[in-house]
């Protein structure tokens, strides 16, 4: 096997053990471990401030680890950036291009700067910029920026993509346009690693994600495997007269959680199934009507809330389920 190629199977963005530390002191990145493999689109999600472009900026050569150990294509993406960056296709937060130039001037200077460049008028047509070619950069709209930015990102034909929330100020429609674009580039196996606060970006895009919290991995997995391990919730409201002691006993529903508030009932469960048909089956055998019943799968949202949420409350981690692994603190 040759050493310096890299093969379908192998990873393509290796992460072990990477830690950054500014240089004020504050580590921004406490120890986080990933991998991705070819083809693969991985969603790092994180509330603002966890950690994720501290990350990202690593991978992208842009900034050194202060330790651990990171690999694009099998290099340094630092140490070795003449190897790893024509290969890589960068989409940073802020593009911020002179303002003054058209559309069709900024990526031509930009295709300048990479080596083996597609046609400028090609990577603009893909990311919905044809009709805009001749518009000066200072009077696209918000959302057509992020989509030039996009553009430049693509100039290279890169193996690898870094996209740093590439939807931010997308109106819905340029949203899912960029979905489709990205679930294309993935089928001709391009690797995506993308940054976002959509968790229906990562729902719907991410093969794998992981949600970092305080410069670590708290939980990584599919977006399916992070989901399971949160618990579905039922809620209604009891009517006058009823109280929570009239239900069948919680725990015999499989119920592991509740709340009250008013009339209003909450539960949570890992057996939606079998909750639901108790309560029902016990409303019908009453004649009771439950008011805005809401039976609701657990969704990735929750999952994100769940994380954040139990930072705020006893700084530890819930356990993970069916295949999502937590990864706690040393
Ligand atoms: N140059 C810097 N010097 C010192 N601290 C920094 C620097 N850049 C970022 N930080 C801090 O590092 C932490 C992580 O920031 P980072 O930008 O990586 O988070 P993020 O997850 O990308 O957040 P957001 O979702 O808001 O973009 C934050 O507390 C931030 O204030």
């Amino acid at each position: 096997m040759a050493t310096h190629d890299i093969h379908e199977h192998e990873h393509v963005i290796e992460v072990t053990d990477l830690h950054r530390v500014y240089g004020g002191g504050f580590e921004a990145v406490r120890g986080i471990g990933f991998q991705v493999g070819r083809g693969e689109v991985f969603a790092l999600l994180g509330t603002n401030g966890a950690g994720k472009t501290s990350t990202v900026e690593v991978l992208e050569g842009l900034a050194p680890a202060s330790s651990g150990r990171v690999r694009v294509l099998g290099h340094d993406p630092y140490a070795e950036r003449g190897a790893v960056r024509p290969r890589t296709g960068v989409m940073l937060q802020e593009g911020g291009f002179p303002s003054e130039l058209t559309v069709t001037e900024t990526a031509r200077m930009w295709a300048g700067c990479v080596s083996g460049a597609r046609p400028e008028a090609e990577v603009l047509d893909q990311v919905g910029l044809g009709g805009r070619g001749a518009v000066r950069v200072k009077q696209l709209s918000g959302g057509e920026r992020r989509r030039l930015d996009l553009a430049l990102a693509l100039l290279g034909d890169p193996e690898v993509l870094f996209l740093d929330e590439p939807t931010t100020g997308l109106d819905a429609e340029g949203r899912r346009a960029t979905w489709e674009l990205v679930r294309a580039l993935r089928a001709t196996g391009t690797t995506v690693l993308l940054t976002t606060h959509y968790l229906e970006e990562a729902e719907n895009l991410a093969d794998r994600l992981a949600i970092m919290r305080e410069g670590r991995i708290a939980v990584t997995g599919t977006p399916a495997d992070v989901t399971a391990a949160q618990p579905s919730r039922i809620s209604f409201r009891l009517p006058d007269g009823y109280h929570l002691g009239d239900l069948p006993p919680l725990a015999a529903l499989g119920v592991t959680g509740h709340e009250v508030e008013g009339r209003t009932v909450r539960l949570r469960t890992r057996e939606l199934q079998r909750a639901a048909t108790g309560l029902l089956t016990w409303a019908e055998g009453a004649r009771v009507e439950l008011g805005g019943l809401d039976v609701r799968s657990a969704s990735l949202e929750e999952a994100f809330l769940g994380i954040a949420q139990q930072h705020r409350t006893d700084g530890g981690l819930g356990p993970a389920a069916h295949g999502a692994k937590s990864e706690t603190a040393a």
